[in-house]
């Protein structure tokens, strides 16, 4: 069992429920972090939301659903310990967890149905991060990029 955040805005409303139904079945303990109605809400403030679950150890993964899940991966990979991908492909879905690590799956609910989530879902929440040198290896250049960027951003705001 595995506590997962789920979020999305009014384009991911509509399949929102069926994921949190999917994990509930699957067994898992869910935090609906909304949208909590269809009304418009822009994919960037609910990314925050539920990445800040994972930061804060409060979810162990998340799931964000938006129209594609492009724009909720894009925002979510701009958060430093964030790794996101689109998950539209059972092998991406788990390949993305063993080698990269990633913890916080995009979905877009107007690219696929419910059949297909539950079988993504279960991929992405059974893999497991490889062990293998070279995959933590390549992990760890993304968090040093996270810093260096960091610092470079520092050093431009300060011009
Ligand atoms: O898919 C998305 C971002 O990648 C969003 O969920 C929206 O569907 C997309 O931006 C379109 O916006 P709209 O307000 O639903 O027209």
């Amino acid at each position: 069992m595995m506590k997962i955040a789920v979020g999305g805005d009014h384009a991911g409303f509509p399949l929102k429920g069926h994921v949190i139904e999917v994990l509930k079945e699957l067994g898992h303990e869910v935090t609906d972090c909304g949208s909590y109605t269809p009304e418009p809400i822009d994919f960037p403030d609910i990314t925050k939301i539920v990445c800040e679950k994972v930061l804060a150890q409060e979810a162990d993964k998340a799931i964000l659903v938006c129209g594609t899940g492009v724009g909720a991966s894009i925002a979510a990979n701009k958060i430093p310990g964030i790794r996101s991908s689109v998950c539209h492909d059972i092998y991406s879905s788990h390949q993305c967890v063993e080698h990269d690590d990633v913890n916080v799956m995009c979905i877009g609910a107007q690219i696929i149905g419910p059949a297909l989530v539950k079988e993504l879902v279960e991929s992405f929440l059974t893999a497991e991060f490889s062990t293998e040198t070279e995959f933590r290896r390549r992990v760890e250049k993304l968090s040093i990029m996270e810093v260096e960027y960091a610092k470079q951003l520092v050093e431009v705001n300060k011009k």
